[in-house]
């Protein structure tokens, strides 16, 4: 093992690099493969994998900076476990394929880090698909067992600080420290100045906003002093002033190589700028196209418009048939976008005037920068696929681009249309909350002053009524989880402040003999999912009992079912089976519809055991199934595909109206061109007929939390937009927001920019 490191490094020296990883036609299982290896539960994992990532060699008289080689993986749902086959997961065969001989080599002081010669120390790996409050390092957690805990003031010994999570001091009864694992001070100051995590020192970690939580996980990481940290989905659930200060944050770290970062993105994520190399995954465990930015983003073009069925000859069509056979259709989404320290804008690769000749680019990644030839495997790349199958350039569906226009301070409720103007008429009130104002201590939370617009007290005034739909907006920390939470009467302070469930208070009113108002009466008209929902849901409950628990008390409680609700779950289930059924064998729609019992099956349908995209997906079915009064939506698009998502969205509003079963619209047609019929629906529906789900009712109220303007469904005409803890004490900015003349228009380009004033 020695012999081949040693070997292995003297290699790459005579090619004028060290490789921190050495992958080479190297094929991974997550178990041992049996002798044939066609095992369908224990499939290659990107057979023939080639990935090299140079370190970065210190010179103790020159300062680092690494302006090239800058990678991310694009993948709507493999991109994790590529990420930790890099760092020494899974079975590699064979096993001297992969290899760190950068760890291996002299470099490594071994008096100072002997623990970067193991993979799994030297390269560390930070998730953020998982939903909030999960700080990475074990004890560091998650407070309490129960969804309101979150929001007590009362703290308990456990209720660990960000320094204390910082530090690793989350023990109870600390045993002796090994000496190499105390935190370096100067280290600290520094990562907690370059995450602004100063303020927050003393706050437990559970009351960290997401935002919070997730420049916590990145300084813990940071501290462990890793030489590569993979950072997977960072920008999920960021808002937007909040991604473009990331990433430059980020490019810092990475040019200095302190440590080198290595990004997981999903396809419709922007590609921060400093990112020079893409690796994008294909279905089935493959790697579709890896290389420089550039040449991948042009690639992509050229996949899409092979997909969709332009620019090829019938000729070519076996060439297309093998692509989507080996490498599936096109990461859904993908727009190319470059994140800057300027905001978001187009890459001119996905411009329709780029049109550079794909021979022309060198293929960094496929082959050794000093032109070794690396042994081809014997499968055709999706690269050469692409040059078979392209009889002409492509082209891009025009789109207008990202650039951001001018900024705008002005408070939005003077520039929107008054009530008469309005298209829709609201109808009864159901939530009213007046003048509420939230503290935690000296801090406020919401409600800071001045005074709302039109309201002469301090304090947030807001009425969700009947046919409400509401976008709530905001920076990461302004509140808006703590609004829900009063809405939803899981904020324990929604007893005593001023609100009205129903035209009732919770507390009861003895002298007009009114009786108080429970939990259970307020939240079974309510259908909510949240990131915290997702943390503490039962991981044992099969799908059908997911679905089934919107009438139930508690979420493992009984359901309360009826021969209607039951046909409402069978509904879900058939429309949804291609998105929530795992065993399922390929995307044609086969397997597909036979009966409802894998919706029942414990082994690959138990809650936890889901991808995280499906459980998402599953709860926000689970928040709208029951037409309930209000449905709320917080970050609840977040995670699933692009197409997942546009087809979600168009069952919300429109449920089988509008969605064809058995696949998500394509997202160049209009809805309108969705229309089902009775006889499309699915065979197992058919059992059903009783009920139909068509989507929103008027006399349903709709609020959705997003920091990402295309996960906001058309039909929002209203927004809210509370203030960050810096925006009011350093611009007194205070809330905004409105009813809008059209549907829409808070996620349009001129819509978005107002609202986040980038
Ligand atoms: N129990 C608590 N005690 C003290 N501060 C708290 C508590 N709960 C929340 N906070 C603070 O209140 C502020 C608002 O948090 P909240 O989670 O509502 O923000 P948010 O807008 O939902 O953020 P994000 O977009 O990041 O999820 C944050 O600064 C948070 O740290």
């Amino acid at each position: 093992m020695r012999r081949t490191a040693i070997c292995l490094f003297r290699q790459s020296l005579k090619c004028g690099r060290l490789n921190l990883i050495q992958i080479r036609n190297g094929t991974f299982y997550r178990e041992h493969p049996s002798a044939d290896r066609h095992d369908s539960s224990n499939p290659p994992l990107f057979p023939d994998l080639t990935f090299e990532l140079p370190a970065t060699i210190y010179e103790k008289s020159h300062p680092v900076e690494r302006t090239s080689e800058h990678w991310a993986v694009i993948s709507a749902s493999d991109g994790a476990t590529f990420l930790e086959i890099l760092r020494g997961s899974h079975i590699c065969v064979p096993p001297n394929a992969r290899s760190y001989p950068y760890l291996a080599s002299g470099y490594i002081d071994d008096r100072r880090d002997h623990r970067l010669r193991v993979p799994s120390r030297a390269i560390q790996y930070v998730g953020f698909n998982s939903g909030k409050g999960q700080l990475a390092g074990g004890s560091g957690g998650v407070r309490g067992a129960y969804l309101s805990a979150r929001y007590e003031s009362r703290r308990e010994e456990t209720d660990w600080t960000v320094m204390q999570y910082l530090k690793g001091d989350t023990e109870l009864n600390p045993g002796q420290r090994a000496p190499d694992e105390g935190v370096d001070s100067h280290l600290l100051d520094k990562v907690m100045s370059d995450l602004r995590l100063e303020k927050l020192k003393n706050m437990p970690v559970s009351n960290l906003s997401n935002g919070q939580t997730r420049r916590t996980r990145i300084a813990k990481a940071l501290l462990g002093r890793p030489l590569l940290l993979l950072l997977d989905e960072p920008f999920m659930g960021l808002d937007p002033p909040t991604l473009v200060t990331l990433s430059p944050m980020l490019k810092k770290l990475a040019y200095r190589s302190s440590p080198l970062l290595m990004l997981g993105l999903r396809p419709q994520d922007p590609i921060p700028e400093w990112i020079t190399h893409l690796v994008v995954l294909g279905h089935n465990h493959t790697v579709a196209l890896m290389g420089e930015k550039s040449k991948v983003l042009f690639d992509i073009r050229r996949w899409v418009n092979v997909a969709s069925g332009s620019q090829t000859s019938t000729a070519s069509q076996i060439f297309v048939d093998q692509i989507t056979r080996e490498y599936g259709l096109p990461p859904a989404g993908v727009t190319g976008d470059v994140l800057s320290e300027t905001g978001i804008s187009r890459h001119p690769e996905m411009l329709e005037e780029s049109s550079p000749a794909p021979k022309d680019r060198g293929e960094i990644g496929r082959s050794l920068e000093n032109g070794t030839e690396i042994k081809k495997c014997d499968r055709q790349t999706l690269d050469d696929l692409l040059n078979l199958a392209v009889t002409a350039t492509p082209t891009t569906p025009s789109r207008s681009a990202l650039e951001p226009t001018a900024s705008c301070q002005q408070q939005e409720w003077s520039v929107l249309p008054s009530p008469g103007e309005r298209d829709r008429q609201l109808s009864d009130p159901l939530i009213e909350l007046s003048s509420i104002i939230v503290q935690y201590g000296s801090k406020t939370v919401l409600g800071h002053p001045p005074p709302q617009p039109g309201h002469t007290t301090p304090g947030l005034n807001l009425t969700i009524s009947q046919g409400t739909r509401l976008a709530l907006l905001g920076p990461n920390g302004s509140g808006k989880t703590t609004l829900l939470s009063l809405l939803t009467s899981d904020h324990p302070q929604s007893y005593s402040l001023p609100i009205k469930f129903f035209g009732r208070t919770r507390l009861p009113d003895p002298e007009r003999g009114i009786p108080g108002l429970s939990l259970w009466e307020i939240q079974s008209r309510i259908g909510h999912s949240s990131p915290e929902i997702h943390q503490f849901f039962p991981k044992h409950l099969v799908v059908r009992r997911v679905l089934e628990s919107a009438w139930a008390e508690t979420y493992a409680g009984k359901p309360n079912l009826s021969p209607e609700r039951s046909d409402m779950v069978n509904r879900f289930l058939s429309w949804w089976e291609p998105e929530l059924r795992q065993d399922a064998i390929d995307a044609s729609g086969a397997h597909f519809g036979s009966d409802l019992s894998w919706a029942t099956d414990k082994q690959n349908h138990a809650f936890g055991t889901l991808p995280f995209s499906v459980q998402r997906l599953l709860l926000l079915l689970r928040a709208i199934i029951k037409q309930p009064d209000i449905i709320i939506l917080d970050e609840s698009f977040s995670g699933l595909s692009a197409d997942t998502r546009d087809k979600a969205m168009l069952w919300l509003e429109f449920g089988e109206n509008k969605i064809r079963p058995h696949g998500a619209p394509t997202t160049q047609e209009a809805p309108s061109l969705h229309v089902s019929t009775a006889t499309e629906a699915p065979v197992s529906v058919a059992q059903g007929h009783s009920v139909r789900f068509t989507g929103l009712m008027p006399s349903q109220a709709l609020v959705v939390v997003s920091h990402v303007k295309e996960e906001i469904p058309d039909c929002v005409d209203e927004w809210l937009r509370l203030p960050g803890e810096e925006e009011v004490l350093e611009s007194s900015r205070g809330v905004e927001g409105g009813r809008t003349h059209e549907r829409g228009w808070v996620k349009s380009q001129e819509g978005w920019m107002r609202v986040w004033g980038l």
